[in-house]
């Protein structure tokens, strides 16, 4: 027997031994749940045989809630995620496997990497590792030769000798081969050049160094990644989440523990089988408009972030349309969160007029007094705590004289004729009036409002201009606040103004939400502007923050790296890094080639595409919608005969997407993604550009891309968005003059 089959024997034994090993302890796992349940059903019953089921007795009720906590505690034991992980692991116990002596001994250790741990406990023999595990990052970053890794007691060395990875499906193995310095070949090679489906999938066989070195970073508190598209950001940070809970078991970080905000629900739906792929509970996610709309409860919120989008897309040739790029750009700056603190700032040392405080003839403060307790704020509690601390200081002081003033009005009363017969019910009324009285004196200097507050700022003539002394003003400031004033007036709150009234509310009523929350990664980071990420800040208080983005990718605005340092600018965070991504996996070489052409000259990037080749991507003419209509169709039709999985039609709007819909929807099976919808992104799909975002499809149809509809930089932007969402194919179609962006 060669040394080639000997290896492949003994691989195979390998397999066998992991695989039985996996199906007894499936059988225990089964066994063990079995029992579980009988105990919760025998539990269960007794409850219902031996307590009363409607009671108003205090003590069967006793009796009924420790029969309950049993109940619960046999459901919180009753847990089947580890058989979930085992049959998962049944399926494919491993995909790679090092040979590795670790300095100081010699004897060489076979470590394989997998999905999870499999361990003996009784032997103590490791079958697998988890690909979180720490010896495991010797896989994803070292060749055969010196390598090392972290552990909790400090590095180890070692020696790598063999790295193999292998593919093995229905607990069968298809293939394996030795591989040496990076994992970009065959396996990822296969892996890309897959369809995709209608959810995200998980990388584990195939993460590269570069994104490892991301996945696992536990030294910093803000992580920034800025990557190309296609480079991987959001299987990254699903990955970090997925290790962060594996390493944060000692230290009880949970999924509940951790937040990620996302661009969009779609977008939400599309990740969100990531985690439970890789065995963890999902995390939470969070868009920015729900963010806002809880906050506000029902008082702002009719326009949505989609809705903004696509107002300035079709302004662009409307008047008032720069006005409102403008003044987006405006509101969430820098700046303008220096003329909001202007403002707090402005409202407490000159607006809030206190009064003296009088009661039954005694004075309770002065409102020099009040004013010297609430600007004397050491601790820096939120304007609204600091009123209610005094306000209820104040009550404290009132509280015991109302019986003094009691007696004093029954005097009062007593040498008033018509009220003998009453003079307690009459003085009581008196009191209890009077009362109510002062305290709605007090609290006309107490309350704040965070809405009134905002309107001031752009209703008091000059008063924004002159907090923003020495500011930058943008030039046409003048018509932002009187537009905003407008607005305002007339009861419209647009989404560029939810931000700012927000960091008010925040700022003015704290935040005692989401204390919880230690980690927080915010994808799509391009997105947000600077008085968003203080909101973040004010939000996510003690949280550590993972920030990925690619600056190629902003709508609305234009965008350098500098952005990344504003973030740690704002974060603030002692330990904080930026790193790149700068290969793109997503598409094929050539679409990546066209793609990169879009970009503007000053905004050209390090690219690196992978070696995956495809077709050249088509820009076809059409003479009219019909016949446009007709060849989108007839497209749809080859490429799902060809086997491709998603197809997107993409419009620049959802007005273009909805009325393209309803043409196509009757001669071909077509689904509509819409900002709420349910629909999973499967088939063929229309879907407006700015929804796309984030999301991939095997083949992309962008739909008329002629001079008038892509014309601007911001039309721009949206078709870069919708090109590099496809893997295999991309075809454009332009009707009439094709656009000067192409
Ligand atoms: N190491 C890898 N192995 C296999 N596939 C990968 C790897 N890295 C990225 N991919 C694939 O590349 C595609 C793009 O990844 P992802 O969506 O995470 O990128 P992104 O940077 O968030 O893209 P965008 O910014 O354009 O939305 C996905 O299909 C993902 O599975």
């Amino acid at each position: 027997m060669d040394s080639k089959q000997k290896s492949h024997q003994e691989e195979m034994e390998y397999l066998k031994k992991t695989l039985a090993f996996i199906n007894h302890e499936i059988e225990k796992e089964e066994c063990s749940l079995a029992e579980k349940k009988s105990d919760l059903i025998a539990a269960r019953k007794e409850m219902y045989e031996n307590t009363v089921h409607v009671s108003t007795d205090f003590e069967s009720l006793i009796d009924v809630n420790l029969y309950l906590s049993q109940v619960h505690n046999q459901i919180s034991t009753f847990n089947p995620l580890h058989l979930k992980k085992l049959n998962k692991m049944k399926n494919s116990p491993y995909f790679g496997r090092f040979d590795f002596i670790e300095q100081g001994y010699s004897e060489k250790e076979r470590i394989y990497i997998g999905l999870h741990n499999l361990m003996d406990k009784n032997t103590g023999e490791a079958y697998v590792y988890d690909w979180r595990a720490p010896i495991s990052s010797v896989f994803y970053r070292f060749e055969p030769g010196k390598a090392t890794y972290d552990t909790p007691t400090g590095i180890s060395q070692g020696d790598v000798s063999l790295k193999r990875q292998y593919l093995i499906r229905n607990s069968e193995l298809k293939y394996y081969f030795d591989c040496s310095v990076r994992i970009t070949d065959d396996i990822l090679q296969e892996v890309l050049s897959r369809n995709t489906s209608a959810k995200m999938k998980h990388i584990i066989e195939t993460i590269q160094k570069e994104q490892d070195v991301i996945i696992r970073d536990k030294d910093h508190e803000l992580l920034i990644v800025q990557g190309v598209a296609g480079g991987g950001k959001t299987s990254i940070a699903l990955h970090r989440i997925a290790f962060l809970l594996y390493e944060g078991l000692d230290s009880k970080l949970q999924s509940n523990d951790v937040i990620i905000i996302s661009p969009n629900t779609v977008f939400s739906r599309y990740i969100s089988s990531v985690l439970p792929e890789l065995g963890e509970e999902n995390v939470r996610q969070c868009i920015f408009d729900e963010l806002v709309f809880d906050a506000f409860k029902g008082r702002f919120g009719e326009e949505t972030r989609d809705m903004q989008l696509e107002t300035l897309i079709h302004s662009r040739t409307k008047t008032g349309g720069d006005l409102r790029h403008q003044s987006i750009a405006f509101k969430g700056s820098k700046i303008f969160k220096q003329i909001l603190d202007r403002l707090l700032w402005y409202y407490a040392h000159r607006i809030i007029v206190f009064d003296d405080i009088y009661y039954n003839g005694e004075i309770l403060a002065t409102r020099q007094e009040l004013k010297t307790r609430f600007l004397n704020n050491e601790m820096g509690i939120p304007m609204a705590k600091q009123l209610k601390r005094i306000e209820s200081k104040l009550l404290e002081t009132f509280h015991p004289l109302q019986k003094k003033r009691l007696q004093r009005l029954e005097k009062i009363v007593e040498n008033h004729k018509e009220h003998e017969l009453e003079i307690k019910s009459f003085s009581r009324l008196l009191a209890i009036k009077q009362a109510k009285a002062f305290r709605e004196r007090i609290q006309k200097f107490m309350l704040v409002d965070y809405g009134q507050l905002y309107e001031l700022l752009f209703n008091s003539p000059g008063l924004l201009v002159k907090l923003a002394h020495g500011l930058e003003l943008p030039e046409n400031i003048e018509e932002i606040v009187s537009s905003t004033r407008q607005n305002l007036r007339s009861g419209q709150v647009h989404y560029e103004d939810y931000t700012p009234l927000l960091y008010l509310k925040l700022k003015i009523e704290g935040n005692d939400l989401f204390s919880e929350i230690k980690h927080v990664v915010i994808d799509e980071a391009q997105d947000y502007f600077p008085l968003q990420y203080e909101v973040f800040k004010l939000l996510y208080k003690n949280a550590a923050y993972t920030v990925l983005g690619d600056i190629h990718q902003t709508m609305e605005k234009t965008m350098d790296r500098s952005v990344y340092d504003d973030i740690c600018e704002i974060f603030n965070k002692p330990k904080s890094a930026k790193l790149s991504l700068d290969k793109g996996y997503r598409s094929t070489y050539e679409i990546n080639t066209f793609t990169q052409k879009l970009l503007s000259e000053g905004g050209k990037q390090n690219y690196c595409s992978i070696e995956r080749h495809g077709e050249e991507p088509l820009v076809l003419y059409q003479e009219t919608r019909e016949s446009m209509d007709k060849a989108i169709i007839e497209e749809i039709a080859k490429y799902t005969e060809q086997g491709y999985e998603s197809i997107a039609v993409i419009c620049k709007t959802q007005a273009e997407a909805e009325k393209v819909y309803c043409r196509l929807q009757k001669s071909v099976q077509i689904t509509q993604i819409k900002p709420q919808g349910g629909e999973v992104i499967k088939g063929a799909v229309v879907i407006p550009s700015y929804m796309a975002k984030g999301l991939e499809f095997d083949v992309v149809i962008v739909y008329d891309v002629n001079k008038e509809n892509y014309a601007s930089d911001f039309d721009k932007k949206l078709l870069y968005i919708a090109c590099t969402r496809a893997l295999h194919r991309l075809i454009i179609y332009y009707q009439g003059a094709r656009s000067p962006l192409i």
